[in-house]
């Protein structure tokens, strides 16, 4: 049971308002929590997370995997850098784009747009089939884009319309030039809510954790070592990707999410065995994964199964 009188958490997100993450941490927060509008937003996924790790915030909601585009390296280099942070949650949020601008713009007038760099890719094909020769301008995220075409910035920005969520453009008084624009209609971004390091969420059978692994050096069989961590429990992993360590070129350390939480005998297990054959292991949290899909060990990796094995060894060594 929560207690009444702790006080709320204190959340941050990538914003600002309006942006797909802030949809995120609205579906995430419970009644306990303070309110959306009491949420900090952070023009960045690393000062977001520099804000948790200052104290500033308790809790941040970043994103960390798009269906369509893959990882957010922002997101991914800033949780594997600096103080550790861990992973308290993960919510999945249907993205659905429009193109947005100020009343009364003439899309014949639109010569730049305006977009988060993940956000670009996801409506190519709807911008190559109806303005083809807008270019696209970078933005901090697709609400920013949004609220610098409101006026809100300090100066005009260098396009006239923006890709964003449809609440960014409600939220900046744009006009919507054109609705679900997105080029696959089943698209899903992956959030996490950031938390320093302190407690880890129980168990709950559906469980998912992440790691970042360094290998010793670079060798034939090196990732082959390492998944064989899993596989030999049984543990399935459902997001690996390489990122560069930015220490030399060719060194890459591996970002990892499988299936289990780290009070299980197996991801325990496994756990160690990277410990051993890997130069690092950050662990980045273990958490119920959002769509609550029950986590299913093998009749040989069930806690039982191992707590059996411990027991015969120690009666061979007793
Ligand atoms: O710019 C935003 O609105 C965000 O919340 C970021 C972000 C991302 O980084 O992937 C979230 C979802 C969309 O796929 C595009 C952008």
């Amino acid at each position: 049971m929560t207690d009444p009188h702790a006080p709320a958490l204190r959340h941050g997100y990538f914003g600002p308002q309006g942006t797909f993450t802030q949809m995120a941490l609205a579906s995430w927060l419970t009644a306990d929590d303070a309110t959306l509008a009491a949420a900090r937003p952070f023009g960045t996924v690393a000062l977001a997370l520099d804000a948790v790790r200052a104290g500033e915030v308790d809790r941040v909601m970043v994103p960390i995997e798009n269906s369509v585009e893959g990882g957010v390296s922002a997101t991914l280099d800033a949780l594997n850098s600096d103080d550790p942070l861990v992973i308290q949650g993960e919510v999945l949020v249907p993205i659905t784009f429009v193109l947005a601008a100020p009343r009364g713009t003439d899309r014949a007038a639109i010569r730049g747009v305006g977009s988060h760099s993940h956000a670009w890719p996801q409506v190519r094909g709807w911008m190559a089939a109806n303005l083809p020769s807008a270019s696209y301008v970078p933005t901090l995220s697709t609400a920013a884009a949004a609220e610098a075409l409101a006026g809100l910035g300090e100066k005009r920005p260098p396009y006239e319309a923006a890709v964003c969520a449809p609440m960014a453009a409600e939220v900046f008084g744009l006009e919507v030039l054109a609705d679900d624009i997105g080029d696959n209609r089943s698209a899903v971004t992956r959030f996490v809510v950031v938390s320093r390091p302190g407690t880890v969420p129980p168990p709950s059978g559906a469980d998912k954790t992440t790691v970042v692994i360094y290998q010793h050096d670079d060798h034939p069989g090196g990732l082959l070592e390492l998944l064989e961590q899993f596989a030999a429990r049984g543990i399935n992993m459902t997001r690996l990707e390489s990122r560069p360590t930015g220490q030399a070129m060719g060194s890459y350390c591996f970002s990892i999410d499988f299936e289990g939480h780290v009070a299980d005998e197996r991801v325990g297990e496994t756990l160690m065995g990277l410990r051993r054959v890997c130069a690092d292991v950050r662990f980045l949290g273990s958490y119920r994964r959002a769509d609550g899909r029950p986590v299913e060990a093998t009749r040989t990796t069930t806690d039982e199964a191992y707590a059996d094995a411990r027991a015969w060894l120690q009666s061979l060594r007793d």
